[in-house]
Parts: C-alpha cells; sequence; structure tokens
C-alpha cells in the first residue's frame, strides 16, 4: 500500500539502498533484465554521488539550459517547415525522442545523433550509437523471468544474459572511443565526459573511465526516453482534452505573451503547466514499476514480513491511481494538485535516497518543451476520435501506436525561426 510504501522510505531509507547481484556476485545495474552482468554496478555507489554533485548539480543543470533552448527550438522549426499556413499532420513520438537524445548526448558529449538536421545522421558512430542504444533498451525491457525464478539463471533462460552481454561490449566498446577521443582534443569543453576528465586528471582513482562509462549509461537509459514519454503522454492529454489545452494556453498568453517566446527561467509563472505534467506522470508514470530494490535487513513492509536480500518492486502506477487515495483517479484533472500537498503523494520519481536525482531536470526540460509547443502551434486530433492510450512494454511505459497530431504554427513562431 501506498502508505507503508511512504512509511519504509521514511523509517528505513538506507535499507531499500542496494543493487541485486547477479550469479557471479556482481552488482546487477539496471532492473529485471540487468543491463547485461554490466560492470558498472560495482562502482553504483561512486556514481550515485557524483551524480548528485558533479553531474546533476542545479549549476550544471542549469549551465546546460542553452542546449535544451537550443534544441527545443530546432523541433519548432522542424514542426514549422513540416506544418504550413494551415493544419498539417506531424509524427511526435519519434520527433520527441530524436529531442531528449540529442539533448542529452550534447551534455554528455557535445554530440547530436539523431534527426535529419544532424551533421553526423549518416556517419557509422551515429549508426552504431543508435543501435546500440535501441537494442539496450529492448532487452532491459524483457522481463527476465530468471530474477523471479532463479534457478532458471543456470540454463541461461530465454539466452537473455548472452545477448545482453553482447550488446553490453558493443555499448562499452562505443564510450571508450568517445572517451579517447575526448581526451585527446586539445581543449576541453563544458560536456559531461569532458568535465570528469578533468577531474580524473587530479583524482584517477575515484573518477575512472569505469565510472564515467556507467554514468553515460545511467544518464542515457534514466534521462531520455522517461522524458520524450512524458512530452508524448501529456500532448496525448491535451488532444483528448482540449479544454486543459485552452486554459494552458491561456495562462502562457496572458502570463508570457503573444510577442515573445517563453523562456525557462519563467517557468514558475506557469503553475498550471506544470500541473498539466504532474498529472500526466501520476497517470503515465514512465518507470511504472520505479526500479528494483532489495531489502538489505528483514524489514516490515505493510505488515509483510520481508526477509534480508529479496528484490522489493514498487506498483507505483497502482498507487498513483488508487481510487483510496484520488477523487476521480482515473480522470485526467490538472486542477487537483491545486490542493495543498497533492504532489507529495506523487512516486513518479520515487521517494528516498535512491529517488530519481534528475527530477528538477526532467521538470524544467519537459514544462519547458511543452510550454513552447503550446504557444506556438495550434493542435488538434488527427481525426474525432480519441487518442488511443494503449500502452506498451518498453523500458519506459510508452505508447503502444506513434502520437500523430495536426499542428499549425502561431505567427510567434517566427521568433524561434530568426
Ligand atoms: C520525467 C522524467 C523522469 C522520470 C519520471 C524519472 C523517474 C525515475 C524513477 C522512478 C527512478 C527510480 C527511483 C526508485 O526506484 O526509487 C529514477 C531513477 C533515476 N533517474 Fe530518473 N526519471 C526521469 C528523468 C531523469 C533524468 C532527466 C535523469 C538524468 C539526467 C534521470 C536520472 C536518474 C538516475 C541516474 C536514476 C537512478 C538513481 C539510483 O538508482 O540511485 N532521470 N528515475
Amino acid at each position: 500500500s501506498p502508505t507503508a510504501f511512504q512509511e519504509c522510505f521514511t523509517k528505513n531509507d538506507v535499507v531499500l539502498a542496494n543493487r541485486p547481484r547477479n550469479l557471479s556476485g556482481k552488482h546487477i545495474f539496471y532492473n529485471y533484465t540487468t543491463v547485461g552482468s554490466c560492470s558498472y554496478g560495482e562502482h553504483w555507489r561512486n556514481l550515485r554521488r557524483i551524480i548528485a554533485t558533479d553531474v546533476l548539480s542545479s549549476q550544471r543543470i542549469l549551465s546546460f539550459s542553452e542546449i535544451r533552448k537550443d534544441e527545443t527550438h530546432r523541433l519548432v522549426q522542424k514542426l514549422a517547415k513540416e506544418s504550413s499556413s494551415e493544419f498539417a499532420q506531424v509524427e511526435l513520438t519519434s520527433t520527441f525522442r530524436d529531442m531528449t537524445y540529442n539533448n542529452m548526448m550534447r551534455m554528455i558529449a557535445g554530440k547530436r545523433y539523431y534527426g535529419d538536421d544532424s551533421e553526423l545522421k549518416d556517419v557509422d558512430e551515429a549508426k552504431e550509437f543508435r543501435e546500440t542504444v535501441t537494442e539496450l533498451l529492448k532487452l532491459a525491457g524483457v522481463s527476465n523471468k530468471a530474477d523471479y525464478l532463479p534457478f532458471l539463471k543456470w540454463f541461461d533462460f530465454e539466452g537473455l544474459n548472452k545477448k545482453l552481454t553482447t550488446t553490453h561490449k558493443r555499448f562499452d566498446v562505443f564510450v571508450s572511443a568517445l572517451i579517447k577521443e575526448q581526451r585527446s582534443k586539445k581543449q576541453r569543453e563544458d560536456s559531461m565526459i569532458d568535465h570528469l576528465l578533468i577531474l580524473q586528471e587530479s583524482q584517477p582513482d575515484y573518477y575512472t573511465d569505469q565510472v564515467i562509462k556507467g554514468l553515460t549509461l545511467a544518464m542515457l537509459f534514466a534521462g531520455t526516453d522517461s522524458s520524450g514519454a512524458t512530452l508524448e503522454w501529456a500532448f496525448c492529454n491535451l488532444l483528448n482534452h482540449p479544454e486543459v489545452l485552452k486554459k494552458a494556453r491561456y495562462e502562457l498568453d496572458t502570463q508570457i505573451g503573444r510577442d515573445r517566446l517563453l523562456n525557462e527561467s519563467e517557468l514558475s509563472k506557469l503553475p498550471y503547466l506544470k500541473n498539466i505534467i504532474l498529472e500526466t506522470l501520476r497517470l503515465y508514470p514512465p518507470a511504472p514499476l520505479l526500479i528494483p530494490h532489495v531489502s538489505s535487513e528483514d524489514i516490515t513492509i505493510g505488515g509483510f514480513n520481508i526477509p534480508s536480500d529479496t528484490l522489493v518492486i514498487v506498483n507505483g502506477w497502482g498507487m498513483q491511481r488508487d481510487p483510496k487515495l484520488w477523487s476521480d483517479a482515473t480522470s485526467f484533472k490538472p486542477e487537483r494538485f491545486e490542493k495543498e500537498g497533492e504532489d507529495k503523494k506523487l512516486s513518479a520519481f520515487g521517494l528516498g535516497r535512491r529517488a530519481c536525482p534528475g527530477e528538477f531536470m526532467a521538470l524544467h526540460g519537459v514544462s519547458f518543451t511543452l510550454g513552447l509547443l503550446i504557444q506556438c502551434f495550434d493542435w488538434k486530433r488527427v481525426s474525432a476520435e480519441e487518442i488511443d492510450m494503449q500502452e506498451q512494454t518498453w523500458f519506459n511505459l510508452t505508447k503502444l501506436h506513434p502520437l500523430k497530431a495536426m499542428c499549425k504554427p502561431r505567427p510567434i513562431v517566427n521568433k524561434a525561426l530568426n
């Protein structure tokens, strides 16, 4: 139950701080399928600390705002090109994915691998990256029966371990080359890898290459599709609830105006936009079961005795649709978050010390993109039929069918084109 979950995190915060181990005793880096017997997992404690202090500190997140602005403006330009003065159909799923991956890879290594406007689009390096990441995500989303029936591990049931190890090696080769390339540059830039390489010079045992690779994988896995999926679900909800879209547009027009574009620093003026995102995360959390935790000692959660070393999986999706906790639980109502304290009931980013360290950045990035798209375009559904909200099993909770919508530029779009 949600109450028990909260209690467990407040009382026994430390208890759920371990990662599962795989057969050979190594810490499993990620999720049910373990992303291969990934050796980065062993460094997890260091990774988590470095993420908080060096990679996702508020200062560094703000320092990347120019990248987010540039990528969002490119997105507006792309959509404006595809539509004209009249409504035109656009496909949003891959558009959002390309943008979030470009955003992240620019922060990590200063590279853009996605979209027609990428200078690297057709080179082997970009193809290799796109293929490997797709393969890793596909495998990470597979439910591994051996996680629940441990004896199956002895047979590598369904060959998952082998596939994961192969793909992980491919990723490792790719990121090693990326680090080598950045290291050989005469001048350091401001990317995450460059920043960590500078720190490596003074503390080589702490900021090792393994740690840099682990961070790259963590950021790519945790920070890209989650934001892309949130944008996608938010849009589905807006298209199915035109009255909410109208209210969000009104907020933007009155708080920011019709003749200048929204800036990231102005997001605090748009509480309704934020509530749309919170309500989207409530009904469609990108990580519906969070990330599995393991009890490091015997504990009791909600009256259940959990022995030490047990895989604990939290059904965040279920808690966020629980009618005992939320009125009209399955309806999309951003207004519910106007009531003080409602947002505290959300678990979309997890809770406690293993909660998502990218929450601030994610909320910032998603709000900014959504705000700008509402400001720059008129939107409607492709047909009178409601958008189909079926979900698919992937690493994150994503839409089964790609999202298509009709969009028409508003005059303000010229500001982004210029
Ligand atoms: C809307 C977007 C996002 C959502 C909904 C989300 C949600 C989550 C959730 C539920 C967890 C697991 C928490 C738990 O098991 O208790 C998590 C972990 C994590 N997230 Fe996010 N996340 C998002 C965006 C990001 C971004 C943008 C980044 C980085 C730039 C990021 C980095 C991480 C990392 C590194 C972890 C692992 C933390 C650990 O295990 O200690 N996330 N996220």
